[in-house]
């Protein structure tokens, strides 16, 4: 695997990179699930892992101190959809670090009240939303997509407020995403999650890839955490579809089969 795939763009992002090689035991190396591990997909209950993934994580897991993987799916989906029962040292933190999965074992909080009542109401709310227009039940939270809609932008545009309003009204928030307004909980977000799973390992260095909005604040906190000393590294899984990341990111790599490149390289790099 060339050597070319783990050179990041920024000094910023080199200094992580040596400090993971450096100390491979106290990294945590974090990955988002759609668009960075899974190929975006028209049906979420479709989307599956980039065939790399699991062989790639499996050489990577052993090598470091923790893997982990952040995602606004539940953390039994992405284990189910992602192919990650049977990896070791590897954990899952569903629903933006609501819910953990961890050698075998899954923790659910309860859903808030709020959640509840989007179930009940969201579907008359959408009865004229554009055809095409799907809700996806997460448990934890609800997610309006538009991807299957004749004009997967419009149809997003026209919704924001009245999904806006709900989640006012519900007490939730609005978490967009790639043709997605999501529904849910507020207090938790995946930046969140990072940082106390860093202090949770005491990892000295960490790298997080992803590819939505969700994702920023997982860059802030590699951002916040750079400032306190520990070096990180931002991976943009990139698309046409979001580009806010890349303008951010260490390395920018071209979707799942270019996050999969990454994986074997670092997992080659620490062999
Ligand atoms: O945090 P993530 O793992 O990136 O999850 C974010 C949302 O991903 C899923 O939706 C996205 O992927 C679908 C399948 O490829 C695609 O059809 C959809 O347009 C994307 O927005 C998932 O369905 C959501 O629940 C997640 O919140």
């Amino acid at each position: 695997m060339s050597a070319e795939a783990l050179e990041a763009q920024t000094t910023a992002g080199a200094e992580g990179l040596s400090a993971i090689r450096a100390r491979p035991r106290q990294a945590l190396i974090g990955f988002d699930f759609d668009g960075t591990l899974s190929p975006i997909v028209d049906d979420p209950a479709a989307a599956r892992a980039h065939p790399g993934v699991v062989p790639a994580l499996s050489r990577l897991a052993p090598l470091v101190g923790t893997v982990a993987v952040i995602t606004g799916r539940p953390a039994a989906t992405a284990v189910e959809h992602g192919g990650f029962a049977g990896l070791e040292n590897l954990l899952v933190l569903g629903q933006y670090g609501r819910e953990r999965w961890e050698n075998g074992v899954l923790q659910v909080p309860e859903a808030p009240p709020g959640v509840a009542e989007v179930r009940a109401k969201l579907p008359q709310i959408l009865q004229n939303a554009p055809e095409g227009v799907t809700i996806e039940d997460k448990g934890l939270a609800l997610a309006v997509h538009t991807r299957r809609a004749a004009e997967p932008q419009v149809a997003l545009d026209r919704l924001r407020s009245i999904v806006a309003a709900l989640a006012e009204r519900t007490g939730l928030v609005v978490e967009p995403g790639r043709f997605v307004l999501e529904l849910r909980p507020p207090g938790m977000d995946k930046g969140g999650a990072l940082r106390a799973l860093v202090a949770e390992r005491g990892a000295s260095s960490v790298l997080f890839a992803g590819d939505d909005l969700g994702d920023l604040t997982a860059y802030d906190a590699i951002d916040a955490l750079r400032k306190e000393g520990v070096p990180g590294v931002k991976v943009c899984s990139s698309s046409d579809e979001v580009t806010a990341l890349a303008e951010r990111a260490d390395l920018v790599v071209d979707g799942p089969p270019g996050v999969v490149t990454v994986i074997e390289a670092l997992a080659s790099a620490l062999a």
